[in-house]
């Protein structure tokens, strides 16, 4: 940990918000005795930028990012936000790293726990979905393979359509008057589909507003004697 600012431009902090404890008291001295002055990246959920500044010596940039698991395939959707000490170099400098992973958007960061509701924790929402059509399809008396890659072929190819198409178009493209989809979307809307999902990312953004309240900083920040 001691060597660490001297060796990186970017520190990641990517543990659990329950373990942040664990790790910035010592990033925090080991960044008090070095003269270098890397970003620190945060993707921990829920945890302020200004928790994580009460960690550090005040001049160390902080951003945090809500990336989300499709950046194992370069297809992430990453939104950042800057801490107080943070310029647009550093934003920057972020960017590059995480754009060789997909895109990057900024926010402010009172929207990050929106973000994780929705694109953080969204895979998910997509692997459910996938689930439950594979499990139905199985119920159709389809063989599990098949209706893996007819789910799987239908929700990859339904996201390449997505891009900047509009999702109501594509789908009245799709539902012919008093057709097969019609019958299905009858069903959705009849079990309060839309409801479910308000309160699903309801949960998600609440659950990363308490994670914030989870983390509480040192009774005094570490100093540069400490280490
Ligand atoms: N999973 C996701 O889709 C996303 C997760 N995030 C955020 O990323 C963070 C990590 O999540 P996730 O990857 O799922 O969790 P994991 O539990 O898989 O990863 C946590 C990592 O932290 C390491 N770790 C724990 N304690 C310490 C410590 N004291 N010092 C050094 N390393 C430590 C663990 O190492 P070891 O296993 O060796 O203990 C492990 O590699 C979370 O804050 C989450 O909110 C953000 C966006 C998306
Ligand atoms: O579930 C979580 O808390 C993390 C944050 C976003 C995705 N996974």
């Amino acid at each position: 940990m001691r060597n660490l600012p001297k060796e990186c431009d970017v520190l990641v902090v990517a543990v659990k918000p329950q373990q942040i404890e664990d790790v910035l008291p010592d990033l925090g001295v080991a960044l008090h005795g070095s003269t270098r002055r890397p970003v620190v990246l945060s993707v921990v959920a829920g945890v302020a930028t200004k928790r994580i500044e009460q960690f550090l010596p005040s001049v160390v940039p902080v951003v945090r990012a809500m990336p989300n698991t499709p950046m194992t395939v370069g297809a992430a959707v990453t939104a950042i936000a800057r801490g107080g000490a943070a310029t647009e170099r550093d934003l920057r400098l972020v960017e590059s790293v995480l754009e060789s992973v997909g895109e990057v958007l900024r926010v402010p960061e009172d929207q990050l726990d929106a973000v994780t509701a929705v694109s953080g924790s969204g895979p998910a929402y997509v692997f459910l979905v996938a689930e439950m059509m594979i499990d139905a399809a199985m119920k159709l008396g389809l063989d599990r393979a098949t209706a893996d890659r007819l789910v799987t072929g239908t929700l990859a190819g339904s996201s390449a359509m997505l891009g900047d198409a509009d999702p109501v178009q594509l789908r009245a493209a799709v539902t012919s008057p008093a057709g097969t989809t019609a019958a299905a979307l009858e069903v959705f809307e009849q079990s309060d589909i839309r409801q479910t999902f308000r309160g699903a990312l309801t949960a998600a953004r609440d659950r990363s507003l308490e994670l914030s309240g989870i983390v509480r900083p040192p009774l005094a920040p570490a100093s540069a004697d400490q280490h």
